[in-house]
């Protein structure tokens, strides 16, 4: 096994020369959306720390009540008093709304470690070499290999969606040397372990709400022998050994409780299923389920992987044009693609603000999902980059949130519709606390419906078209009852308005005005495309036609945040939420008015901020077509704002950055939001020659390209329905030749500038190749 360490470095694997010292920074993800482990890779002792996604504290059954957020009495007028002032003033202090409309965050909870499994190695020096540990992003795979003694060990594991456990499997390539005891532990005690028939059973409750959770690990050996007593199983002198992991809570869904049925059978039945079976077995099958996945999208930049660890490729990462800079950006970019497989998967949770991975009782803002960029940006990705299947558990969670919402729009606006403000937890948390800065955000509605719309559009699937515009549909029955007439211009805005953490409340914000005009306008287009509710439709278009859009020049030519120019905030704050028109909404395009304003307000907003408004940031010069600058944000969020295993930071670990820095590349090299196929809208200067393959534009469209440093570009696109179908391209203003290779014949259609329209029919392919001068 030390072997291992000459292998051929692949673009897909990380890897480290020592084992992991810090779980945060050097541990390395595996998952399969509800199961996640991070492997350290020890030598005397190896620490596994897991989770299973909704093991919470908080919500219903907290000792001292749970209401969702929502006020605990009627608040008569406290609404309109602070809508009044506003009106009068211009604007209102955070703190004095926080006391008017805000709320005790009671029971919020927060997302727990399920623990720790140790194994602590027999017969095993703390001197060792060959040391090795990896992930292989392609195989989902993570391997420690190491020589100890004069034996080589090796030890590999992942967990597996198909069989809902983890596995590992340790090995030595001389019979009868591996020996260990596997155990458990928690930072908290409300546990019960007890080894027996080499099963490690592991049952509680938590004590903050009774949740029950359960965990078992059936460990198996080829040779030698396992032995069970008390709260351990141990191996001595096998050959090899396998253990299977599965776990469980009694959570549920389901909107008031949130508890469905004990784990033990689920997670008895699981476990028992997989320790039947092979490893190779196990591993086959869940090689090939991530690679069903992982493989449709292929990245070429010019990288070559040099034979580097990670932590030291990554240090060395200067930004430039160099291939191992390439291998890092291309690796980074498949990593976030690995990450949202492995924590966002069908009958999970969606992925939280650290995906699955969490190793504490209280993480950094509970790893909660908050609704004011962090939660949106871990899904960015999943149209576009090929992975439509991980989005479901978005999809989920949003529909689940519509009955608690409901009630919230009931008790605290007194309409109809549902919402939810800035942050929520698997509990229904529709309602508000009261950190000043941080608690006011109804327009969150709109914009995750309008988020599962776009991912309809993205796979052009009936089901979830209709289940996304009974979400709009909701949203906008809340915006039509709750916009109000601004004294200022006549428009309808949304009031009281809190742009995310930033600056005064006001009223009509830029971000929550063009939220609803998105989701306005996204209801228009759903109800029109299912050719349902007419006059509900023709009720939104009116309010659409009366609203103000929220977009504004102000001084300096950049776009205004609030819609007095009068009130400034921070140059550089985080959120750019004023662009939320140039990305991920699309009122704003590059060249425009607005777009040079958006321009304007980025140059100022500087280059800094935390991990995920770097990515952001990615995205937002990728819509601008500014592919230098595009790039240069990445190279910003990899020197500055990602950690040795290659996990964004805010600090500390927040895992939107990764899936936002994969989708910003995706903008770079593919744009679909105007209704029209943009092929290398923003491709950087710093990759003059490669290809993508496997993506997606709206509409179903599988798109592949290469380019040349020459200028030379070769695309295919693959539409799922028939229709005229419009292009972006350098090519179609330079020479080109389009072809249908489907039919062998040659394309025509109508081009203005870098636009070519061509009617285009379902299942075949198109290939234009040419150049763009
Ligand atoms: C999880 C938190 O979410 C919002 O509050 C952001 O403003 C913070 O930067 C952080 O990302």
């Amino acid at each position: 096994p030390a072997a291992d360490a000459q292998q051929a470095p692949d673009g897909n694997t990380l890897w480290y020369d020592e084992p992991a010292t810090d779980w945060e920074s050097r541990a390395l993800p595996v998952g399969n959306g509800a199961l996640g482990a991070m492997v350290f890779g020890g030598v005397t002792s190896e620490q596994l720390q897991f989770n299973e996604k909704s093991l919470w504290t908080g919500g219903p059954g907290s000792a001292g009540g749970y209401n969702f957020g929502n006020w605990t009495s009627p608040r008569p007028g406290a609404l309109d008093e602070v809508i009044n002032t506003i009106n009068q003033n211009g604007q209102a202090d955070p703190n004095w709304v926080a006391g008017k409309l805000g709320q005790p965050k009671t029971n919020f909870g927060a997302y727990q470690t399920f623990g720790d499994l140790r194994l602590d190695m027999a017969g095993q020096s703390t001197s060792y070499s060959g040391y090795r540990r990896e992930l292989n992003i392609g195989d989902a795979t993570a391997k420690v290999a190491y020589t100890n003694n004069g034996v080589g060990y090796d030890r590999e594991y992942f967990v597996s969606h198909p069989d809902q456990v983890m596995v590992g499997r340790l090995g030595a390539n001389q019979p009868g040397k591996v020996s260990f005891t596997l155990r458990y532990t928690s930072p908290r005690s409300d546990f019960t372990a007890t080894a027996s028939g080499g099963r490690l059973t592991i049952r509680g409750k938590l004590a903050n709400n009774g949740m029950v959770f359960e965990a078992q690990i059936q460990v198996r050996a080829d040779g030698g022998t396992v032995t069970s007593s008390g709260s351990a199983v141990t191996v001595s002198g096998a050959n090899s050994a396998t253990f299977v992991l599965g776990a469980g809570t009694d959570y549920a869904d389901t909107y008031p409780n949130y508890r469905g049925t004990d784990p033990a059978g689920r997670v008895k039945s699981v476990v028992d299923a997989a320790a039947a079976k092979s490893f190779t077995t196990l591993r086959a099958a869940h090689v090939a389920d991530h690679k069903a996945l992982f493989d449709r999208v292929k990245l070429n930049i010019g990288q070559v992987m040099p034979n580097k660890p990670t932590d030291d490729l990554r240090a060395a990462y200067t930004g430039g044009s160099s291939p191992d800079d390439r291998a890092l950006e291309a690796l980074y970019y498949q990593y976030g693609r690995y990450l949202l497989i492995a924590s966002s998967r069908t009958g999970s949770l969606p992925a939280n603000l650290q995906g699955v991975w969490n190793n504490s009782t209280s993480p950094p803002w509970s790893a909660d999902y908050h609704t004011n960029i962090n939660v949106q940006m871990n899904y960015w990705l999943a149209g576009q980059a090929n992975l439509a299947e991980t989005a479901e558990p978005f999809v989920r969670f949003v529909e689940a949130l519509k009955a608690p919402g409901q009630v919230t729009a009931n008790s605290m606006f007194g309409t109809g519709g549902w919402l939810v403000h800035n942050e929520t937890n698997p509990f229904g948390y529709t309602g508000v606390h009261n950190w000043a800065t941080a608690f006011w955000f109804p327009e969150a509605n709109g914009w995750l419906a309008s988020q599962v719309y776009d991912l309809a559009t993205f796979s052009n699937d009936p089901a979830l078209l209709n289940r996304a515009y009974s979400l709009l549909k909701g949203a906008s029955e809340f915006w039509l009852a709750n916009l109000r007439t601004d004294p200022r211009d006549g428009k309808l805005v949304a009031t009281p308005t809190y742009s995310p953490e930033h600056g005064p409340f006001t009223a009509g914000d830029s971000m929550a005005q063009q939220i609803v005009w998105g989701l306005f306008t996204d209801t228009i287009a759903a109800s029109t495309a299912l050719g349902a509710d007419t006059t509900f439709r023709n009720q939104v278009r009116d309010k659409l036609n009366a609203m103000d859009p929220g977009l504004r020049i102000g001084s300096g030519g950049r776009l205004q945040e609030w819609k007095s120019d009068a009130i400034t905030g921070e140059p550089q704050h985080r959120h750019v939420s004023h662009l939320y028109a140039l990305h991920p909404g699309h009122q704003i395009s590059a060249g425009t008015a607005f777009g040079d304003a958006a321009k304007a307000t980025l140059t100022d907003r500087g280059d800094g901020g935390t991990g995920w408004s770097k990515a952001w940031k990615i995205n937002f010069w990728a819509r601008l077509l500014d592919g230098d600058h595009a790039h240069k944000m990445l190279s910003e969020q990899l020197k500055s704002s990602t950690l040795a295993n290659l996990f964004d930071t805010h600090p500390p670990f927040q895992i939107d950055g990764n899936f936002g820095g994969t989708a910003g590349v995706t903008e770079m090299l593919l744009q679909s939001q105007n209704g029209e196929i943009h092929i290398l809208p923003a491709k950087p200067g710093a990759w003059p020659s490669g290809s993508v393959t496997g993506l997606k534009a709206r509409g179903n469209v599988a798109v592949d390209v290469s380019w040349t440093s020459a200028g030379g570009v070769d695309f295919t696109i693959k539409p799922t329905t028939s229709g005229n179908l419009t292009v972006r391209s350098g090519v179609f203003a330079g020479r080109y030749t389009l072809t249908n290779t489907t039919t062998g014949q040659p394309v025509g259609g109508t081009v203005t500038g870098d636009r070519m329209t061509f009617a285009a029919t379902a299942g075949h392919t198109y290939r234009a190749v040419g150049t763009t001068w």
